[in-house]
């Protein structure tokens, strides 16, 4: 489903990225944790094929799916728009994926009229209703409080498990690493390379 073999990334005279090589099949979820700075963004920006200017390679199926901290939706168009318009999904499968995440009849509403929580579901729900091959989330709960972050767990759980997709999770909790991933791995050093870790 997805294959890396990078050997290096360099931001100038920085070496931030060391050699990293590992691949992900469908059904799996790779958690990645490391301290802020440490090049999270920029491993998963390569992975997205955001990033070209790398030494190494990087091969996937398809586009992936990715959902950002902060959710990208377009302002001017209604929650079922922003799924049909940018994944091509019908109207119908779309208004499926704001059901499933509990958007039920606010599919008329501009991102504005929704709160910050709903904006979060209407981002992911547009994640899996492009049918990705490969999903990558950029710390998708992060500073959402307590009872919204857990809310959002349980529903990306959901989603994953009813989902055959391989996902990669960039997280600073281990808590949401232990939760959503089937294996876990840390970022350290500089460069930066990727540590398994068990239990
Ligand atoms: N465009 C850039 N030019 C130069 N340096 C950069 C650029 N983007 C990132 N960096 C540096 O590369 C390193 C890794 O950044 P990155 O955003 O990948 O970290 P991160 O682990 O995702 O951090 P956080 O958890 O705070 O989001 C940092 O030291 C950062 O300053």
């Amino acid at each position: 489903m997805m294959d890396l073999d990078l050997q290096e990334k360099r931001f100038g005279d920085v070496a931030v990225l060391g050699p990293i090589r590992f691949s992900l099949e469908r059904g799996e979820t790779l958690a990645i944790e490391g301290r802020s700075g440490i090049g999270k963004t920029t491993l998963l920006r390569i992975i997205a094929g955001l990033d070209r200017t790398f030494a190494g390679r990087v091969s996937r199926a398809d586009r992936p799916a990715i959902v950002f901290q902060e959710p990208t939706l377009l302002p001017w168009r209604t929650a079922l728009q922003n799924i049909t318009l940018v994944t091509g999904a019908s109207p119908a499968r779309a208004g499926a994926a704001l059901a499933e995440v509990g958007l039920a009849g606010l599919e008329d509403r501009f991102p504005a009229q929704l709160s910050l929580g709903q904006q979060r579901r209407l981002a992911i729900a547009r994640a899996f209703s492009a049918e990705p091959d490969l999903l990558l989330l950029d710390e998708p709960f992060v500073s959402l409080d307590p009872a919204l972050a857990e809310d959002m767990l349980r529903l990306t759980e959901r989603l994953l498990r009813d989902h055959p997709v391989a996902a990669i999770l960039v997280t600073h909790s281990t808590d949401e690493a232990r939760r959503l991933a089937t294996r876990r791995a840390v970022l350290e050093g500089r460069p930066a390379r990727l540590r398994p870790l068990t239990g």
